[in-house]
């Protein structure tokens, strides 16, 4: 099978700091891969990459195989249609209502206001939001944030979701509540993805694949289980530092359930 995103060989500098110094990552079809690292390493510099946000200095990013930066305007959309992107802090507009924040996406895409209805019903079903339409986001809490901005994401019922740190600044119960959203969402809907987070070990128990981004690179790549057995001292001290309050029973929970997601 073919990856069904590419990240191949990217450099980036940006104000004089080389970010990424030959990243390589692959994404299968609805598989989802995890990517954590230290702060500042450019994970999110890495996602910007993927979802076409920023180019390379050097290298390629391909969908399905082809050149992200050499798609003409109406395939480059098309990638955008497939798409599912969710912002560090949710990016929502202060101005419209829940209603209006999620089905725009939909608008762009000329959909007629029928199945709007119906795939804004099944996307509020999934995040549970359901009677929460008319709200403004200023009336939401910090967790039903986060859903509207992830209904947002899946409107489109995307093959492709990119995921920033979709739990930063949300307290242990409500992350536990996005984590398994996101799961349920990606075993609803397939989605193949990437998820930038601190969140270890419990990203463990929502990827199929763990990538760690080291210098400018992917240093790591592999299973949870295969994270868990590491010889890389690397990352091995990163994972030992962030999981040090954690207990071995977290960890093996986490591990035990990640079932393949797909
Ligand atoms: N648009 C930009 N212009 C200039 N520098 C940038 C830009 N975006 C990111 N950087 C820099 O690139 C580096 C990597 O940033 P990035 O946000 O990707 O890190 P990160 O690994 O996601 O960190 P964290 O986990 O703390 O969110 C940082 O030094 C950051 O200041």
């Amino acid at each position: 099978m073919n990856p069904i995103l590419k990240i191949d060989d990217v450099h980036k500098t940006l104000r004089g700091l080389k970010v990424l110094r030959g990243a390589t990552l692959e994404v299968m079809p609805h598989e989802v891969v995890g990517l954590i690292g230290g702060s500042g390493e450019g994970k999110s510099v890495l996602l910007k990459h993927a979802a076409g946000l920023m180019r390379p200095d050097h290298g390629h990013v391909y969908v399905d195989g082809d050149d992200l930066c050499c798609l003409s305007r109406r395939h480059k959309q098309s990638f955008y249609d497939r798409l599912g992107f969710l912002f560090q802090n949710g990016a929502l507009f202060d101005s419209l209502s829940v209603y209006e924040n999620i089905t725009f996406p939909l608008r762009e895409q000329g959909l007629g206001e029928q199945e709007i209805r119906e795939r804004i019903r099944t996307v509020l079903g999934h995040v549970g939001l359901e009677g929460s339409e008319e709200k403004l986001p200023g009336q939401l809490s910090g967790g039903m944030l986060k859903r509207a901005a992830l209904a947002r994401a899946l409107i489109k019922f995307p093959e492709i979701m990119l995921f920033d740190e979709p739990t930063t600044g949300l307290d242990p119960l409500i992350v536990r509540t996005i984590h398994n959203l996101i799961h349920s969402c990606q075993r609803e809907l397939n989605y193949a993805g990437i998820i930038v987070t601190h969140e270890i070990p419990a990203i463990f128990g929502l990827v199929q694949k763990v990538a760690f981004l080291y210098e400018g690179r992917i240093r790591f790549y592999g299973t949870p289980e295969e994270v868990h057995q590491t010889n890389d001292p690397v990352l091995r001290e990163f994972i030992d530092s962030a999981t040090m309050t954690e207990d071995p029973v977290t960890w093996h929970g986490c591990l035990g359930t990640n079932n393949g997601g797909a």
